[in-house]
């Protein structure tokens, strides 16, 4: 198992660009291999999870070629099921946007993943397919993947999901693409919109009014994606240039549209400095004394993938920061109301699950630990944050790969704003 040893810096200093938005690129891999014609997608992530989205695409005959680094030209037409098991690594994402590729197209298609992403449920989106007309089958009667999708013949409907997650509404709406009659998805709180601005760009027919968003069945044509920065791995920088003692941190050429730059407002409460620009979508952070904050149901969608660091930056707030309306954390690449609180406990910090969330206590110091990521790119990225600015002594972070699923130059990037050295693998 990869390890990671960091040792702590007081200096946090410079630009770090990070790599192209890991939802765009999902989505901008799919659009581009459903429409006709042929497509560029600049600045692709380079993440296993969009890997593994861009390899089951390719099951279906659609072809790719790297023109220069992150830069793809894509030959979509994708109309047929395809021809091999489709694994999807590790990405929620990609497994479930890709069901409802698959229940658009007719035939069958098998869809599976690794052992993180077979224990995420699957019925948000194998309900409602089926309730179109897609026969969905999987372990525990379609709860789990693998997953079994018979599909085409789709009727449209109007589904209101239990759940805020983007990935079921694009699921839909991907299907519904095919679909007879429009479909409609409500959601309890709106999420990220990013499939919706790109079904846009690539001529689909859709229309958003607040938490409802309606797709009517059409054919899409190619275009040119550019993908901007991923909100979400500038976050670790964020939190980072907030807690380093003697921290300046400045992160350019970020996607900050709907839903998914929320942290921002949630530091700025703590009393953090973190200012953005919308022009050049830079977010830039200088080090602060933070205060704790509440973290509601509100808050959540649009900073789902931030909350392990924004515990970490609670943790060393004054005060007591308490985060609830956030079940949706215990199905993600770990359980991370209990991975993130494993994680902030082995700093020292007193922390406590809660059912949809946890509370934390906030201290001055971190003392140096041993963290477990629980195979989740977040939990790690997140103590390499902690042990970086606040932790005194080496902490050694296990299962250090899982990084590599969304940012796998996390620890170059580290280095070049903490210094050389500050990191290394390690091999006890
Ligand atoms: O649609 C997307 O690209 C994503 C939506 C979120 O998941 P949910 O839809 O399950 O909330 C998020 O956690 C995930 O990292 C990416
Ligand atoms: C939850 C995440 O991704 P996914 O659901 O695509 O696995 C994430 O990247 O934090």
């Amino acid at each position: 198992m990869g390890r990671l040893r960091v040792t702590g810096a007081g200096a946090l200093r410079g630009t770090v660009r990070v790599p192209g938005d890991k939802s765009i690129s999902h989505r901008a891999l799919i659009l581009a291999s459903l429409a006709d014609g042929r497509s560029t997608i600049t600045g692709l992530s380079t993440g296993e999870d969009v890997t593994h989205t861009r390899r089951a695409l390719t099951r279906f005959g659609v072809t790719f070629e790297e023109q220069i680094p992150g830069q793809w030209q894509v030959t979509g037409g994708l109309r047929h099921e395809p021809d091999d098991v489709l694994d999807c690594g590790n990405a929620g994402t990609g497994i479930r946007l890709l069901a409802g590729v698959c229940a658009g197209v007719d035939g069958i298609s098998v869809l599976t993943g690794d052992q993180f992403l077979r224990r995420r449920p699957m019925d948000r989106v194998a309900v409602p397919l089926r309730e179109m007309g897609a026969g969905v089958d999987g372990r525990e009667a379609g709860r789990f993947a693998p997953l079994v999708i018979r599909g085409g013949g789709l009727r449209g409907i109007a589904h209101d999901s239990p759940v805020a997650s983007a990935q079921v509404k694009s699921s839909l709406l991907l299907a519904g693409l095919s679909a007879a009659g429009p479909t409609t998805v409500v959601e309890p709180h709106p999420t990220r919109r990013h499939t919706e601005e790109m079904l846009e760009a690539f001529g689909g027919k859709v229309a958003v009014d607040g938490a409802s968003v309606t797709v009517h069945p059409g054919t899409l044509t190619a275009t040119d994606v550019t993908v901007p920065g991923d909100p979400s791995q500038a976050a670790f920088w964020v939190v980072a240039g907030v807690l380093a003692t003697d921290g300046e941190i400045e992160v350019p050429g970020l996607y900050l549209g709907y839903g998914r730059a929320d942290f921002v407002g949630v530091l700025q409460r703590m009393g953090a400095e973190v200012d953005v620009d919308e022009a050049t979508g830079t977010v830039r952070a200088r080090a602060s004394r933070l205060r704790s904050v509440e973290i509601v149901a509100s808050d959540i969608p649009g900073a789902v993938d931030e909350i392990p660091v924004l515990a970490v930056a609670a943790a060393a707030a004054e005060g007591t920061t308490v985060i609830s309306g956030a079940a949706e954390l215990r199905v993600k690449e770990s359980d991370r109301i209990a991975s993130t609180v494993k994680m902030l406990r082995a700093f020292g910090v007193e922390a406590e699950e809660r059912p949809d969330g946890m509370v934390v206590h906030g201290r001055a110091d971190f003392t140096a630990g041993r963290v477990d990521s629980h195979g989740d790119h977040r939990i790690a990225m997140a103590a390499a944050v902690a042990a970086v600015t606040r932790a005194q002594g080496d902490t050694v972070i296990d299962g250090w790969e899982s990084v590599a699923t969304s940012y796998p130059g996390f620890a170059r990037d580290l280095e070049s704003v903490a210094g050389a050295g500050v990191c290394a693998p390690a091999d006890d």
